[in-house]
């Protein structure tokens, strides 16, 4: 997993971006895939997942509790699952590595099964709140045995039949929404989660394709998704849309480096992801959308961009969670505008694989941009469209974004700016350096 050697990366200009890439398959609904299909009965077949160190977390652990999950040599993968209550319990820790949605779904999984599961990650994840999810976990009858403060490593001991909840998101999570509803689906009667602030909602849509018997009902509490128990899973054929937070870096590269122009293919346009092509649309980026359609179930576009000067502004609240992962590469972004872009009401930032308020501030500031942190979000003030300075060798933190929003900081700097560790850009996106390459060439 991510415990690869460092892999320093020098990220400096190579010119526009032109041409013509694919994303690859979106990493959340990549798990969700394996997940599913490893509780229908019979064999699914998931076309472009991700292959992803984070992804590849959440086969192990699943094989290890009984699906058969297997690569076919034309890239496409089959699951033959073991069907909802039939999970075992598996002899080892689960290594989860750098992953938390593999962490907090398959929490939500084995908590109503009569199992027990260790899980372990590497050490950015073992700083990372649990909490989160033992609280409801723990309402509907899982017990939690944790050596610190709900953190990894920890214990969980599932209990067949659980105790259905109704439950109000204390934090807008979609990780919390849906190990709740996993935990829901071996659970007798109806289990309820009540998100007022909608996140994003692929468990929803693929229960529903998989045959759970799911409704969801807007409230003036907000989104109301009730999920039937003791659910009977069918398996699917799966199309996996492209990541727009992969592709995010690329709709910002290609805003910022002068003369660029370049489609991305294949993009998954689902609304509640979709909140950084806003913020860019409003900051003034040229982002056209070609080919709309519908591929498993999810909107997808390929996306034409082309270089424009932007503009700051002050990112609106309500489209922090349809853009949450993508803050670090914004802020990228607000460092060539012009003006002093405010992006706040993002406290989520302070916990995710690094705490990215304060890793994007230190790595800005150290290539010369001026930057104010808040305990919510950051303020950047822009070069205005010039090329930052850069010259600094900037730390990764074990956090994929980073690496990857730092390189694209790179790609429009007067001096190269060396990450520190590029190896986590192999849990979201390990063709990162091929696109990188096929854009720039
Ligand atoms: O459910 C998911 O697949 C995810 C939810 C988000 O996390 P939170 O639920 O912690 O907001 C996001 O940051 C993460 O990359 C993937
Ligand atoms: C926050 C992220 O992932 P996870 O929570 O699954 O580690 C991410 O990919 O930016």
């Amino acid at each position: 997993m991510s415990s690869a050697a460092p892999r320093p990366f020098a990220a400096a200009p190579r010119g526009p971006l032109t041409g013509s890439a694919r994303v690859p398959g979106d990493k959340s609904i990549s798990h969700r895939a394996i997940m599913f299909a490893s509780l229908a009965i019979g064999t699914s077949r998931i076309e472009g997942l991700l292959e992803g160190e984070d992804v590849l977390a959440t086969a192990a652990a699943m094989r290890a509790m009984g699906a058969t999950i297997a690569r076919g040599d034309d890239g496409v993968w089959s699951v033959d699952g073991v069907g909802v209550g039939g999970l075992l319990e598996p002899e080892a820790a689960l290594d989860m590595g750098n992953s938390g949605t593999s962490t907090r779904l398959l929490m939500g999984l084995v908590a109503s099964h009569p199992i027990r599961a260790t899980f372990v990650g590497d050490a950015s994840l073992s700083k990372r709140p649990m909490g989160r999810v033992i609280a409801p976990l723990s309402d509907m009858g899982a017990e939690f045995t944790a050596t610190g403060n709900g953190r990894l490593p920890l214990m969980v001991r599932g209990i067949a039949p659980a105790v259905p909840i109704a439950y109000t998101l204390p934090v807008a999570s979609a990780q919390v929404k849906s190990a709740v509803l996993l935990a829901g689906l071996n659970t007798p009667g109806i289990t309820t989660v009540i998100e007022p602030v909608a996140t994003r909602d692929h468990s929803e849509r693929m229960l529903a394709g998989f045959g759970a018997d799911l409704t969801v009902t807007d409230s003036p509490a907000g989104r109301v998704i009730a999920l039937r128990g003791e659910a009977e899973l069918r398996p699917q054929h799966i199309v996996v849309p492209g990541d727009p937070s992969s592709a995010a870096f690329w709709l910002v590269a290609a805003s910022v480096v002068p003369g660029s122009d370049i489609v991305i293919a294949n993009v998954g346009m689902n609304p509640t992801r979709t909140g950084l092509i806003a913020a860019l649309r409003l900051m003034g980026a040229d982002i056209a959308e070609q080919d709309a359609r519908s591929v498993g179930g999810e909107p997808v576009a390929d996306l034409r961009v082309r270089h424009a000067p932007l503009t700051a502004i002050t990112v609106p609240p309500e489209l922090t969670p349809s853009m949450i992962d993508e803050y670090p590469v914004l802020f990228v972004a607000a460092a060539f505008a012009s003006g002093t872009t405010v992006a706040r009401g993002a406290h989520e930032l302070r916990v995710k694989e690094s705490d990215r308020i304060a890793a994007m501030a230190e790595a800005l500031t150290a290539c010369g941009v001026t930057v104010a942190e808040h305990d919510d979000g950051l303020s950047i003030t822009g070069s205005g469209g010039a090329p930052i300075a850069g010259g600094a060798r900037v730390a990764s933190k074990l956090d994929h974004r980073i690496a990857m929003s730092m390189i694209v900081a790179g790609l429009h700097a007067r001096e190269t700016i060396t990450i520190d560790d590029a190896a986590p850009v192999a849990t979201s996106y390990p063709d990162f350096f091929d696109t990188l390459q096929s854009f720039t060439n």
